[in-house]
């Protein structure tokens, strides 16, 4: 029975005067050769209307006026050979969405007379309502500008360094970019082709973040280039090593041992500049705070960990960090910690470390999972005489 209505229709018979209506088989064209249940013929037919603002069905008709001979979704989509994953990115490859260049005009001139924050509106009303072929790529042109009042806020509250453009301050202005968008009654961003903005990221843009955060790649990248041809083997091999745990996140404790200046520093310096090169955080700290100006962004132990002074009267200590504070956000994200002149610090700081890693991280592995390398030369401690 569901099949009738398109094999058959059913007519007015012009014949009779009482309009009597009969069944009539449907006129459904000629076979179409190697492909079967497809007809042909010479009818004219309607495509369906679609609104702009279903976005792919929209992409999706545009192709179908002028992708000729499709055999399949898939081949619509598919521009000189690359098979595209949405419909919008074949319409720009075949030339059918016109170009944003009067939107970038538009976001240039705000950004020379408006506050961020109106940017910001602004931006929202146009992904709401102006249908531009790329919202992403404006975004990436104009999102210092778009975020410009959250930089000043965190520079503001960090007098004492020079706050890069970070991805938490992007996040921010994204979120407020999200909020306006909803209430004008849009789309969530990502529909627009915009990176998903993180909403629980309440302690983000906090001074300790910002701290570990706020360093040049191209900088570090160019830092990376200019000396890891100059490792000898063996420093090679304590690189890679190391390196090799971070990138497949097996944690681990290492110790870094070698004779005075043979070059601990110089390995220690450049793994930090290869994990924070890729916005990851590695903190470097050191039992000293005169041995701290020699560790790129180094801190000593106690003021990084908060460890307690007096480690030999307590039984089991551990850190001062509570789970929701800054601190605690910065373990949990870190993938990497150097303790350089590890040698100097009492065991019982290691074990508090340990301690806290696994409780701030929910990780009963050794140091919650983190890479921990200690570095130092046992042959420059002193021997202790009691
Ligand atoms: N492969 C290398 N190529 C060029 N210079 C190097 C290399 N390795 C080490 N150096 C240089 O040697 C000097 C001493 O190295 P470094 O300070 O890293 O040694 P160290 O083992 O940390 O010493 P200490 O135990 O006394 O702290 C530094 O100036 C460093 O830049």
């Amino acid at each position: 029975m569901t099949s009738l209505p398109r094999v058959f229709c059913i007519v007015k018979c012009q014949a009779t005067t009482h309009g009597e209506k009969k069944w009539h088989r449907r006129k459904q064209g000629e076979d179409v050769e190697n492909w079967p249940g497809v007809k042909k013929n010479d009818a004219i037919s309607r495509v369906y209307t679609v609104s702009p603002r279903h976005q792919e069905c929209y992409f999706l008709r545009l192709l179908l006026h002028h992708v000729r001979g499709p055999t399949s979704f898939e081949d619509l989509r598919t521009h000189e050979g690359h098979m595209c994953g949405t419909y919008r990115e074949a319409c720009l490859l075949y030339g059918l969405l016109e170009d944003d260049e009067h939107w970038n005009l538009t976001l240039e001139d705000a950004a020379a007379t408006k506050h961020p924050k109106q940017m910001r509106q602004l931006f929202a009303i146009m992904l709401h309502t102006c249908e531009m072929s790329n919202p992403a790529v404006l975004w990436d042109n104009h999102k210092e500008s778009l975020s410009e009042d959250i930089h000043y806020r965190v520079q503001c509250e960090n007098p004492d360094m020079e706050v890069l453009y970070n991805n938490d301050i992007l996040n921010e202005a994204l979120v407020d970019v999200q909020d306006r968008l909803q209430a004008l009654g849009g789309s969530s961003i990502e529909v627009y082709g915009l990176p998903t903005p993180q909403l629980n990221e309440g302690a983000a843009l906090s001074t300790e973040m910002t701290r570990e955060t706020n360093y040049n790649s191209e900088e570090l990248a160019a830092f990376v280039a200019a000396n890891q041809p100059k490792m000898v083997h063996d420093q090679a091999t304590a690189f890679n090593i190391i390196m090799a745990s971070i990138e497949e996140e097996h944690g681990g404790l290492f110790f870094l041992d070698a004779p005075g200046g043979t070059g601990k520093t110089f390995v220690t310096n450049l793994i930090l500049a290869k994990v924070r090169q890729k916005k990851s955080i590695a903190l470097a700290v050191v039992s000293s705070g005169i041995a701290a100006t020699l560790l790129d962004g180094g801190r000593t132990a106690h003021s990084a960990f908060k460890l307690p002074l007096d480690l030999s009267r307590q039984e089991s200590p551990s850190c001062n960090i509570s789970k929701a504070s800054a601190k605690a956000n910065v373990l949990q994200r870190c993938k990497l910690i150097i303790w350089d002149e590890a040698t100097m610090s009492h065991k019982r700081a290691f074990e508090a470390l340990d301690r806290t890693l696994k409780f701030l991280r929910n990780n009963d592995k050794l140091m919650g999972g983190v890479t921990v390398v200690l570095s130092d030369d046992f042959r420059q401690t002193l021997p202790v005489i009691t």
